[in-house]
């Protein structure tokens, strides 16, 4: 059942600027109707829930207090600025919230003014936060305050330390709000979460309101104080951070961000005082006022559509185990057959399926934060140390490990075995999450394996196959969602390296596919065959290296070769020109078309429609073999 909630004042709400005549009792109840209504829209279309309702307070405070769009609000991911979007003239479209042609599930520099920077891959807020303040202090037009807002699991990101590192030796103003609720996707990890918890633990919540009021009342204007006057403020408004302050940053805090009369004072001062970094730690609880969120494991994380009343979750009926399930029992059963084998995840174990390996093999199973580049050169010295590291990240988040693959994997042939999840167009997360890059940047690098799973059969023998290379480092990619419902072998045998299989013999064309565009493939050739037309069609198993005796083979004995991947072009497809072009193939007048993803950035949509979208269904398939073979359009109908 869906609630549209009762929200008398958030129906006055055009602007954030018609939050500034609100009394504190009128920003506390705007707060209540906001959550009402996040929680209204996400249960419509699904999405993160908890981040958002955890800052629903931090989100009125800040748009009471600052002048968006010319101070710059920057949310960290992202996921938590759903009450942000509301408050921003987007509450129209809010239940369009990651459909096709809808708002985006985070924030977009294209969708709003408002949103002065977009997001989705943690940790970034920070840098361009100071990126809009040194633009600001060099006379760049229409640039306020620049405000980040990062959760406590994206401080594990190195990028965030590098961002302080550098705004505390500038030296310039510049806000960070971190929104501690002691969760990421998962309870959060390592050395700094527990540091964080300490400051609130030591000192719970100061009660600032008296200061915060008193230092303001101090002054008539903020630009009369002095600059050690202003520190003098903000610091007795701290009880701790020396972290932070070591850096360079004047730290407020911990303070409760469900407390409106604190948040409001303790912007307001830092507004008027600050003259250089300051770091404000609020301390919220993620699913804030939901109660289905705030009892789920995950704080209501990432939900699909809901009932408001019940919190019950409509989830769609499934045919098969997804890959992630697949690839976690493989995993398992490697690891009970030989205890090198280690599992590295960064922040997600149950996005990655790592939770059951982790639930058995807790010592040998290792959480890093979110800390993508660490959990690359971490697996290389694991492998180095003579363990099997099964390093496992999604497709889009192994992009900022990129150096670490290269200088530190692929250059001292590591063994280092890549479990690629979420391969290939993801859906509702849209483009920033899309894994369409890591066939092209990882198939480039001399000594690299890289293998896709057309299907989760196929997955169980890649888990095998990386298992037992020794001989350099090795990654099988594999997408979001169910496989296509195969037996999964018992007693998988690791695969002959760089071979392909034949699934159908035919002739004048053949369909050479990686990945789990197999079964669009297999589609198209069923539609060509109803025309008389009779593929040969591979699986390729390997896009690195390549299986150049089935590739020659195939264009020695068809007119045509169509080569599909779901992955962006530089891949699977750019490879086998290469080695057609090097070995003169196409001097013989073969028609080859590489089929892979457009060179644009897919917004949201179904999984099925962005492929659609990309032209790689079974449709642009047989179309694409019909054109290779110089049917007309005519023709291709008939
Ligand atoms: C680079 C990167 N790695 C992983 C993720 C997946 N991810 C999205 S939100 C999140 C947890 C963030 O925790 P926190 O910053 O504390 O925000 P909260 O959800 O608690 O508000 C993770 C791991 C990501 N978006 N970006
Ligand atoms: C915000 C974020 O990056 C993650 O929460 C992501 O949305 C998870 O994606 P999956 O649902 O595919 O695990
Ligand atoms: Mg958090």
């Amino acid at each position: 059942m869906t609630q549209t909630p009762h929200t008398p004042l958030l129906d006055r709400v055009r602007t954030p600027a018609d939050l500034k005549a609100l009394s504190l009792r009128e920003l506390d109840q705007l707060a209540e109707e906001l959550r009402a209504e996040t929680i209204s829209a996400v249960s419509v279309t699904g999405g993160h829930l908890g981040a958002g309702l955890g800052v629903v307070e931090l989100t009125v405070a800040l748009h009471a207090v600052f002048d968006a769009p010319r101070d710059k609000i920057i949310w960290d991911v992202g996921h938590q600025a759903y009450p942000h979007k509301i408050l921003t003239g987007r509450r129209d479209r809010i239940r369009t919230l990651r459909q096709k042609g809808g708002l985006s599930g985070f924030t977009k520099r294209s969708e709003s003014p408002y949103d002065p920077f977009g997001a989705a891959h943690s940790s970034t807020s920070i840098s361009a936060a100071l990126g809009f303040a040194m633009g600001r202090e060099l006379g760049a037009e229409g640039v306020g305050d620049a405000i980040a807002v990062i959760g406590d699991g994206a401080m594990s990101a190195g990028m965030a330390y590098e961002a302080m590192n550098n705004a505390g030796h500038l030296g310039k103003r510049m806000i960070v709000i971190l929104n501690d609720n002691e969760m990421s996707i998962a309870p959060p990890v390592g050395a700094m979460s527990a540091y964080l918890s300490r400051l609130y633990a030591g000192a719970p919540f100061q009660d600032l309101k008296a200061a915060a009021k008193g230092a303001v009342s101090l002054l008539p204007g903020p630009f009369r104080e002095g600059a050690k006057r202003a520190k003098d403020v903000l610091k007795h408004m701290a009880v701790g951070g020396s972290l932070f302050e070591e850096l360079n940053f004047s730290y407020v805090g911990p303070i409760d961000g469900h407390d409106m009369e604190q948040l409001m004072a303790v912007l307001r001062t830092v507004k008027a005082r600050a003259d250089g970094p300051v770091l404000i730690h609020t301390i919220t609880k993620k699913g804030k006022g939901y109660a289905p969120a705030e009892d789920a494991a995950d704080k209501g994380h990432a939900t699909s559509k809901f009932d408001v009343v019940t919190g019950k979750q409509s989830k769609a009926k499934s045919n098969a185990p997804s890959y992630t399930s697949v690839f976690s029992g493989a995993l398992v059963k490697e690891a009970e057959k030989d205890d090198r084998v280690v599992a590295v995840t960064a922040a997600m174990p149950d996005g990655t399926g790592l939770k059951a390996f982790m639930d058995r093999f807790a010592d040998r199973c290792f959480d890093v934060g979110i800390a993508e580049q660490h959990a690359v050169t971490f697996s290389a010295g694991l492998a180095a140390a003579g363990m099997k590291p099964f390093c496992a990240i999604y497709s889009t988040f192994l992009q900022r490990g990129y150096d670490q693959v290269v200088h530190d994997v692929a250059i001292q042939r590591l063994p280092v075995r890549f479990a690629i999840d979420r391969a290939g167009l993801v859906g509702a997360d849209g483009a920033t999450h899309a894994g369409a890059f890591d066939v092209a940047y990882l198939s480039n690098l001399p000594g690299f394996t890289v293998m896709a799973a057309a299907d989760e059969a196929e997955l169980v023998r890649m888990v095998a196959t990386a298992a037992a290379h020794d001989d350099g480092p090795i990654a099988f990619r594999f997408p979001r969602g169910e496989g296509v419902g195969v037996e999964l072998p018992e007693a998988p045998e690791p695969l002959e390296i760089g071979k392909g299989r034949v699934i159908r013999e035919g002739s004048r064309v053949a369909i050479l596919s990686l990945g789990t565009r197999l079964a669009e493939a297999e589609k198209a050739a069923d539609l060509l065959a109803r025309k008389g037309i009779e593929p040969t069609l591979a699986d390729a198993r390997f896009a690195k290296p390549l299986d150049e005796e089935l590739i020659l083979r195939l264009a020695r004995d068809h007119e045509a070769l169509v080569t599909v991947e779901e992955g962006a072009v530089g891949g699977f497809g750019s490879h086998v020109a290469q080695l057609l072009a090097t070995r003169g193939v196409f001097d013989k007048g073969l028609a080859f078309r590489p089929m892979c993803l457009p060179d644009i950035f897919i917004d949201q949509s179904s999984p099925e429609d962005m492929y659609r979208v990309a032209g790689l269904a079974a449709e642009d398939i047989a179309a694409t073999v019909q054109g290779a073979l110089g049917l007309s359009v005519m023709e291709r109908r008939a």
